[in-house]
């Protein structure tokens, strides 16, 4: 804390800043109002401003551009608006906290310090010189994450500007009130860290703009790098460094990028809800978020069901190990494998020499055009020319084709059938339509009479308007135009192509598919694997591993459908992602730069990708020279109990670092049969309620557990449970049952390892598993078993828990 003086100066400064932007909110009011009632009035008489003349030429000139003024006045009152709208919002936060930090800065050179206080935008007094608060994202501030007080210097567009920062100092502010100072020496943040990480959790994630640290501003300002690796220790801050990233992105390059040009790919749609409130908060509009599932079901379209991942590490988890669950294993890891994706282009070059397989085109029980007149169409173009022209060649041909066969479909008996079934409507509109062709006929008839006047010559009286032929030609060919609509939609629609056939054609024996892939090896238990890659696409399903492949060759086919508006692409939780799927996101976006956030220690999916290390597949994604790897290894979650015990899970989690804060350490309890263990957790979960503690989290191994637990701990009479499943749309605060695979990347005041026994966790493919779970608890970790403890608790020293008696 600082002395009384200096505290008095600081709330003097406080309340001066806080007068000044009150003053300043006073003043943009009216003018938002103003503005806002402008725009308002103009779109309101916006017809009654233009004079709508189209009689003459230049009276449709005139109301053109009349029409463009107005627009033009209109869309400049909203863009004040909308700017006067965001400096009264910003200047109404600043009000409740105007600054969280403050350095004094002697640059080399002058003869003076300047004091910088830092806030969450900045604040610049009346006389447009002074700043009365700087932004957090300001060259300058950046000193304010990276320096202790000492020598320090930061970077600008100008150059390098170097120094001495005089002071550091910390505030708490609240509601206008000057609630704690700290003068900091060494590293920042760690008084004001530890009353923040000592706060209870929440149901949405909060913003660290505060307390960012060096390692992790790193992240946040990196602006050069095509491709950033991020492996984090969990509760490292991965996430809340990410979205400090978008907000700083947002604000560097406010001029040309926007919102909507950066994607976060989020690892489950719960955790869309869980990270919204971070960007609105630092006064930025949130970026786009997604999920991988729902760009997957976007591009297969509804011919084809994928699997979701969460399906698929159910089905890990819980099946027994025969030999198809080995075998799909192998699959699932094959097909995550850039082994495969080099197979997959090598088969796309294949096919353009033979073996391309088409849907015929078949109109009323019989084709039309058969798939060898494709097959022939198609190899009979110019072989050097790229697979995706030809199929674009082989399409414009079909359209020509199909155009061409309705005409001659007019004639068709079954024609001549259907014009006597027609109804009224039907009847209407052909008749409208023959009249619109009246109108041209009659034009053309008074334009020949004219001519023929002039030229002295006798008409022929050849022309007249036939009605009857007319309206049956008409109607023919309004009733086949309406039966060819949706062939045509389909030719459009790529649908000729037998995607299915042409991924299943890879699935049948090992000489074929090394013969079309030029791969040399396949995968153990190939025969099963290609058994059951192609059982499910028979129902037209596809399995997860399979999803990306299968859109991958389709793209190789069918040409790729790049993105090129979006900039920046955030993939959190990025160990979960294949090689595949990394390449298929490079491909899809083109212009954007990558940041993927993520933690090996945390891969509990068959197809992870390990993101650090030399031997990272990651890293040549985009080549070494243009990626740059961050790594994090101090863990803000947990208190330091519960970050010793769980990184002792991992074999290489000695170098995790806990951030100071005690507490208790993880409690071990045994139950002697199930219906004690039940019992035992609902007892601590009122106990935990009672104390406190707002958000609780039951955390099981698989879905099936947390159902079976959920009923249970009902039965047992427990206070209100929520049963979170995939299909849970958002996080709300309280006590959760949810399994370990859903609970990825969020985090809880306590957590309770429903069975953490030998026979719920004992593959080594669960350690990860385990270890997520447990690594989501922020103050409280309880674990509990019936049986044997799992493995990786037996074997840990037993000075990193307690025991219950
Ligand atoms: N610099 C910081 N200041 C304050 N709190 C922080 C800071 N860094 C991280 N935290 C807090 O630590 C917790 C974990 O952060 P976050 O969820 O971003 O970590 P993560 O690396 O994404 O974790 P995981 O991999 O386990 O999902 C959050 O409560 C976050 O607010």
């Amino acid at each position: 804390m600082i002395n009384e003086k200096d505290w008095k100066q600081e709330q003097e400064r406080l309340d001066q800043v806080i007068e000044k932007l009150q003053a300043r909110i006073a003043e943009l009011e009216p003018e938002v109002d103003g503005l806002r009632n402008q725009a308002g009035d103009i779109r309101k008489r916006f017809w009654e401003e233009v004079t709508v003349n189209t009689s003459t030429d230049e009276d449709f000139e005139e109301t053109f551009y009349s029409i463009k003024q107005q627009e033009a006045l209109l869309s400049e009152r909203e863009r004040s608006y909308r700017l006067r709208m965001q400096q009264w919002k910003s200047m109404n936060r600043l009000l409740q906290s105007p600054y969280f930090g403050r350095i004094d800065f002697l640059e080399d050179g002058l003869g003076f310090s300047e004091q910088v206080y830092i806030g969450v935008s900045s604040f610049v007094d009346s006389d447009g010189m002074n700043f009365l608060i700087y932004d957090w994202r300001t060259p300058i501030a950046s000193m304010y994450y990276d320096y202790s007080p000492g020598a320090a210097v930061y970077d600008t567009p100008g150059g390098r500007v170097s120094g001495t920062m005089e002071l550091k100092r910390q505030y708490q502010i609240r509601e206008g009130e000057l609630q704690n100072v700290f003068d900091t020496s060494l590293t920042i943040g760690d008084e004001l860290l530890q009353q923040v990480l000592g706060r209870g959790g929440d149901s949405q994630m909060k913003s660290i703009v505060a307390t960012i640290q060096k390692e992790q501003n790193a992240i946040i300002r990196d602006d050069n790098s095509r491709m950033l690796i991020v492996q984090g220790a969990a509760g490292s801050g991965k996430t809340s460094a990410a979205l400090q990233r978008v907000a700083y992105l947002l604000y560097k390059h406010r001029e040309r990028l926007k919102a909507d040009q950066i994607v976060l790919f989020s690892p489950n749609p719960m955790f869309n809800s869980y990270v919204s409130t971070v960007l609105p908060e630092l006064g930025e509009e949130n970026m786009q978020q997604t999920t991988f599932q729902e760009y997957l079901e976007y591009g297969l379209g509804t011919a084809l069901r994928p699997e979701d991942p969460f399906d698929q590490i159910e089905y890990v988890l819980t099946e027994q190990s025969t030999r198809e669950y080995e075998a799909r294993l192998n699959g699932i890891e094959y097909k995550a494998s850039v082994a495969f994706l080099q197979a997959l282009r090598n088969y796309a070059e294949w096919l353009g020499q033979e073996g391309m397989r088409f849907n015929s085109i078949r109109f009323r029980d019989r084709d039309l055009i058969t798939v060898q007149q494709m097959e022939a169409q198609f190899y009979g173009y110019d072989r050097s020319i790229r697979l995706a022209n030809r199929v674009a060649m082989l399409q414009e041909w079909l359209l020509k084709e199909v155009a061409r066969l309705e005409r001659k479909e007019r004639e068709e008996v079954w024609v001549q059938e259907e014009m006597n079934y027609l109804d009224k409507e039907q009847y209407a509109a052909a008749y409208k339509e023959l009249h619109k062709e009246r109108g041209v006929f009659d034009f053309a008839e008074q334009y020949e009479e004219v001519q023929e006047l002039l030229q002295g010559k006798s008409r022929r009286d050849e022309g007249d308007f036939d009605y009857a032929e007319r309206e049956e030609e008409l109607l023919r060919r309004m009733i086949v135009r309406e039966h060819f609509k949706p062939l045509k939609r389909s030719v459009k629609k790529m649908l000729f192509l037998d995607m299915v056939g042409l991924y299943a054609q890879l699935f049948g024996n090992k000489d074929d598919y090394v013969a079309m892939t030029k791969e040399t090896e396949v995968p153990e238990h190939w025969p099963d694997i290609c058994e059951q890659t192609k059982g499910k696409l028979g129902q037209l399903e596809l399995f997860y591993e399979d999803a990306t492949p299968f859109l991958y060759l389709k793209e190789l086919i069918e040409g790729v459908r790049t993105n090129t508006e979006v900039r920046h692409i955030f993939i959190d939780e990025g160990q979960d992602y294949s090689m595949f799927q990394y390449e298929f996101l490079k491909k899809l976006f083109p212009r954007a730069r990558m940041t993927v956030l993520g933690d090996f220690g945390q891969a509990i999916f068959t197809q992870a990708t390990e993101l650090y290390g030399a031997d990272s597949p990651l890293i040549r994604l985009y080549g070494e020279s243009d990626t740059r790897l961050i790594r994090l290894v101090r863990s803000y979650r947990s208190t330091r109990e519960i970050v010793e015990f769980t990184k002792s899970l991992l074999p290489g989690g000695k170098e995790i670092v806990p951030f100071e804060r005690s507490g208790k350490k993880p409690l071990l309890s045994k139950a002697g049969s199930d219906e004690q263990l039940v019992a035992r957790i609902a007892e601590d979960l009122a106990a935990l309620q009672a104390a406190g503690y707002a958000s609780i989290a039951v955390i099981t191994k698989t879905a099936a557990e947390s159902s079976e637990a959920y009923d249970l701990l009902i039965a047992q009479g427990c206070p209100p449970l929520r049963l979170v499943t995939k299909q849970t749309p958002t996080f709300e605060k309280g006590t959760l049952v949810i399994p370990a695979y859903l609970a990825k990347g969020v985090e809880f005041d306590a957590v309770l390892i429903y069975d953490a026994s030998s026979r719920m966790y004992h593959r080594e493919s669960e350690r990860k598993l385990f270890y997520t779970a447990c690594t989501r608890a922020m103050h409280r970790l309880l674990l509990y078993a019936t049986g044997e403890w799992t493995r990786f608790i037996e074997v840990l020293d037993t000075s990193l828990y307690e025991v219950r008696q």
